[in-house]
């Protein structure tokens, strides 16, 4: 049957269609080991193609074959080194071929990709692309990869200078979260995956802050394995209050449609400075930047306390983070400001932290404030600064 034709004009057609969206982020503790069925949930078939990182492969691979074999699943293993350098459309089309060989069957043989929040985003853009779309499950092995990354719809590759300058919306049909891995996550990088954590308690989650300034420098010791009860007790709380603060946040908004995001705190300036600083920023080191700077932007404009401003600071040390960079020169953050303007669609809507735990969008950042926050975030920032690789 013909779709209906418009009556006011004749010989137009109006379209409208709805699609639900429905997925699952699962907590799941040692998800290869042989008697969990979790990772093969989706699809059916007995072939799977995986995408592991190269590091990971090194660490777990055994283990990730023995499970396909034990299930009786044909496993073809393909592995990628990812690093935000090798965030692009080629290693996207180095996977498309693989999943071409492999003769990928469009809906019941999920995409599996086991790896940090760098390789489950391009693997999920070239999922949303093969055939315009093809499940995909997310195994994310490091904690930018579970409590960001892993977590939400966004895929993408890096293109031109620009960070995720191409990208899709599609979300894994399940998403795997499992701290186990994070025990052979170097220190840095766990150091890293904390600054998201962190960014949901600023703007959120003041009892994130909380744990975080109570338990922080354990969690880093412990990577978050509950070496002691305590350390234990706050892992499961950190990360569980992380990822339910960041889906209550992404849920109403999986599109963003409305470009006032909260989750973007943190995310003004950083996508520049990471880009420019690459590889010796990591992606949640320059969030953390970008947080210190806009805290100094908070509390210049009585947002927040300069008790809190030092809590912030003092938290973002403890954690090993960097909270000043030699990027934070007045060019860089006028660039910044106006790609972040353009990617917001023609106006700032800055995130700045009211207090700690709230948030308020602002449009109009001056430069000459960014300057002289800029010149007193260093003043603050622990002397000598962390050393930049
Ligand atoms: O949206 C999410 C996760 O899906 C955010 O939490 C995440 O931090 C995003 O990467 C930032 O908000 C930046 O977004 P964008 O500039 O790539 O659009």
């Amino acid at each position: 049957m013909n779709a209906p034709s418009n009556a006011e004009r004749p010989g137009s057609w109006r379209v409208r269609a709805q699609q639900l969206v429905s997925y699952e982020v699962r907590f799941r503790d040692h998800v290869f080991r042989p008697d969990r069925a979790d990772v093969l949930e989706i699809g059916s078939g007995r072939r799977r193609f995986v995408v592991v990182d190269h590091a990971v492969d090194l660490l777990h691979g055994a283990g990730i074959r023995a499970y396909f074999d034990h299930h009786d699943v044909e496993s073809t293993i393909m592995t990628v080194r990812a690093d935000e350098s090798a965030k692009d459309f080629g290693t996207a089309a180095r996977i498309v071929e693989a999943l071409d060989a492999f003769g990928l069957a469009r809906r019941r043989e999920p995409v599996i990709v086991v790896g940090g929040g760098v390789l489950t985003d391009i693997v999920g853009l070239v999922a949303s692309l093969y055939r315009r779309g093809t499940p995909f499950v997310r195994v994310p092995t490091t904690l930018v990869g579970l409590v960001d990354a892993g977590v939400g719809v966004k895929t993408g590759v890096n293109f031109n200078g620009h960070k995720n300058r191409l990208g899709t919306y599609a979300p894994a049909a399940l998403t795997l979260l499992d701290r186990f891995f994070l025990a052979t996550l170097a220190r840095r990088h766990v150091s890293n995956g904390i600054a998201e954590i962190l960014k949901l308690g600023l703007i959120k989650d003041v009892r994130l802050f909380d744990l975080l300034e109570r338990h922080g420098p354990r969690l880093l010791d412990e990577k978050f394995q509950g070496v002691t009860p305590v350390g234990d007790q706050a892992a499961v709380a950190v990360l569980h209050a992380a990822t339910a603060g960041m889906l209550e946040e992404l849920e109403p908004n999986l599109w963003e449609t409305e470009l006032e995001r909260s989750v973007d705190y943190g995310h003004t300036f950083s996508p520049t400075i990471e880009m420019r600083a690459l590889p010796s920023l990591l992606h949640g080191e320059a969030v953390c930047v970008d947080m210190a700077l806009t805290t100094v932007v908070a509390h210049h404009r009585g947002l927040l306390t300069e008790h809190q401003r030092d809590r912030v600071f003092a938290v973002m040390t403890a954690l090993e983070l960097p909270t000043w960079h030699p990027l934070l020169e007045p060019d860089v953050l006028a660039g910044a400001l106006q790609d972040t303007v353009r990617h917001r669609d023609g106006r700032q809507r800055v995130p700045l932290p009211v207090g700690i735990g709230g948030v308020t969008f602002v449009n109009d950042i001056t430069q000459t404030e960014l300057e002289t926050a800029a010149a007193v975030q260093r003043t603050l920032a622990p002397t000598p600064p962390l050393p930049f690789p």
